[in-house]
């Protein structure tokens, strides 16, 4: 019949993990006219209470949104997240400043992590050529055949197999770990000595938020920081990141106190000190992976997207951003390539590994010189003096981070863009230096002769030595 030929002609794809970019990305191979499965291997979440363990609001920024745009869902994202103009920094002795992101169309948005989910696996599902399968955890899947193994609920074992196996199963993917299994495939990961606990900032008495809402707040202390995203319900979902070791250090009520009035005191009054006693002590800090690996495809059968294909540290608020534009590149790459998979994989390969492996290098760098550095005032001051020089020099000097989470430029280019920014920084001031210290030693020993002195000082004679030589040669 008709309908069994188009069935033939339309491509089958399964989408094992129905997570955030899972969910996104069977409204765009929706949208392709493709007959989509997601498999998910939780229970539907619409169905759940709560999602206990997770990061439960994240920053969303410009790739994100671009990717939420092409299948329709932005506004209904953004009308639902809470928009953070600037960073309000907390320093030890409580005073707050805030640092702009930008220009006052450039923000970040707060958004639920679970009501993201939601939003879009309902979308998906309104398709009639997407079928939701929950409670299905993919066991084992062949890139011959592209036959798939399940596990359901009841413990049985499902069958299923289509043309395109798409991994969106996470940091600890599945599809990956058979792809691990195949010759030429390299893969990495480290654990990062860190690790993050969720804490809750309720509203206030009169249930208004108790710290400015429209901020991303962050208390930087070199070796531990803590971060505060707004909430719908008026609370902040804080985020405590601290080495394990000194997580576990702390084993008591008074050690807890002691730690958080020395370090965070201006957050006590607001986490409330009775819950943060309660929900620390109860709580086990989670650890935080990066994974790379290559290439994301297997000839013209399986693709890997999102955290299964490169899971980063969390210090850049690109991890969702940058798998939401997986989607976007996949779907571009297939317009090109007329949707024939045995073209559009190899370069989808090409063309998001190296800007995968840019971000997670830029997360761990931020991580790392977080960890080392950044207190309130470097923080401040590298803020500053990025906003002055993007300000005098809109066109040339684009700090990093307005790159990254502002423009689509490609992750490596940010790079690449800034190496070069620092080139001409270091020139710059290298000039300037050598031009302001000439002009000072050429000042000086104008003034010591215009005063008759016979002999200069030492160092004024071996700086003019110096230009001399410096001159002449
Ligand atoms: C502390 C923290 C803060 C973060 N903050 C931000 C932020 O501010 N901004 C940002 O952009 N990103 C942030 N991230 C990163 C973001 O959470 C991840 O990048 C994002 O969730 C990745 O989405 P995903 O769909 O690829 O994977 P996941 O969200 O992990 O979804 C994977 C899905 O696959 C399912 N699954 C797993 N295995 C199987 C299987 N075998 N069979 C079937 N289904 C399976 C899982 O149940 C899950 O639903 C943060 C992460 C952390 C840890
Ligand atoms: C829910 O848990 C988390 C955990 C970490 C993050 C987020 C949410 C959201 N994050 C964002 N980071 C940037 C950024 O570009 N940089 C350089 C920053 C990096 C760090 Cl670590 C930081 F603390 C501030 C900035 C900043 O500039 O504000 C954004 Cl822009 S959003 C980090």
């Amino acid at each position: 019949s008709l309908r069994k030929m188009v069935q033939e002609q339309t491509k089958h794809v399964a989408i094992c993990g129905g997570g955030l970019v899972g969910a996104l990305n069977a409204c765009y191979m929706a949208q392709r006219g493709y007959r989509v499965d997601v498999y998910e291997m939780r229970q539907d979440i619409r169905t759940q209470e709560i999602v206990r363990g997770r990061s439960i609001n994240l920053a969303l920024s410009c790739r994100g949104r671009e990717a939420l745009k092409g299948v329709g869902l932005e506004e209904t994202i953004v009308k639902n997240g809470i928009p953070m103009h600037a960073r309000m920094i907390h320093d030890r002795d409580g005073k707050r400043r805030p640092i702009l992101y930008g220009t006052r169309d450039q923000y970040i948005m707060s958004v639920d992590r679970r009501l993201l989910n939601e939003v879009l696996l309902t979308e998906a599902e309104k398709y009639e050529n997407v079928k939701l399968h929950f409670n299905h955890k993919l066991l084992t899947c062949n890139f011959d055949t592209g036959e798939m193994l399940f596990q359901n609920e009841k413990g049985d074992q499902v069958k299923a197999s289509v043309d395109l196996v798409v991994g969106t199963d996470g940091a600890f993917s599945a599809v990956r770990k058979q792809m691990m299994k195949l010759s030429r495939f390299d893969y990495q990961q480290t654990y990062i000595p860190h690790g993050y606990m969720e804490l809750n900032i309720p509203p206030s008495a009169d249930n208004e938020f108790a710290m400015e809402a429209n901020y991303l707040h962050i208390w930087p202390r070199n070796e531990f920081m803590m971060i505060a995203l707004p909430n719908l319900d008026r609370s902040f979902t804080t985020t405590l990141f601290m080495p394990f070791d000194i997580f576990s250090s702390i084993t008591d009520e008074r050690q807890l106190m002691d730690f958080f009035t020395d370090k965070f005191p201006d957050s006590i009054p607001l986490l409330g000190q009775e819950a943060l006693k309660k929900s620390f002590l109860s709580s086990k800090p989670l650890p935080m992976v990066t994974v790379k690996c290559e290439p994301y495809h297997v000839k013209d059968k399986a693709v890997i997207m999102g955290d299964a294909a490169h899971a980063l540290v969390p210090f850049y608020g690109q991890g969702m951003n940058c798998g939401f534009e997986d989607c976007i590149v996949l779907n571009d790459i297939l317009d090109q390539c007329g949707d024939d998979f045995a073209k559009a994989l190899p370069e989808y390969t090409r063309i998001r590994n190296v800007d995968a492996k840019a971000i997670s290098d830029l997360a761990m760098y931020n991580y790392v010189e977080m960890r080392s550095s950044v207190n309130s005032k470097l923080f401040l001051i590298r803020k500053k003096l990025d906003n002055l020089l993007y300000k005098l020099f809109p066109k040339t000097w684009v700090p990093l981070y307005t790159m990254v989470s502002f423009t689509r430029i490609r992750y490596h280019e940010c790079i690449s863009r800034r190496e070069w920014q620092d080139k001409v920084l270091t020139h710059t001031l290298r000039t300037a230096a050598v031009l302001g210290g000439v002009s000072l030693l050429v000042s000086a020993h104008a003034l010591y002769r215009h005063q008759g002195a016979l002999e200069m000082p030492g160092w004024l004679q071996a700086g003019i030595s110096l230009v001399e030589g410096w001159v002449r040669g």
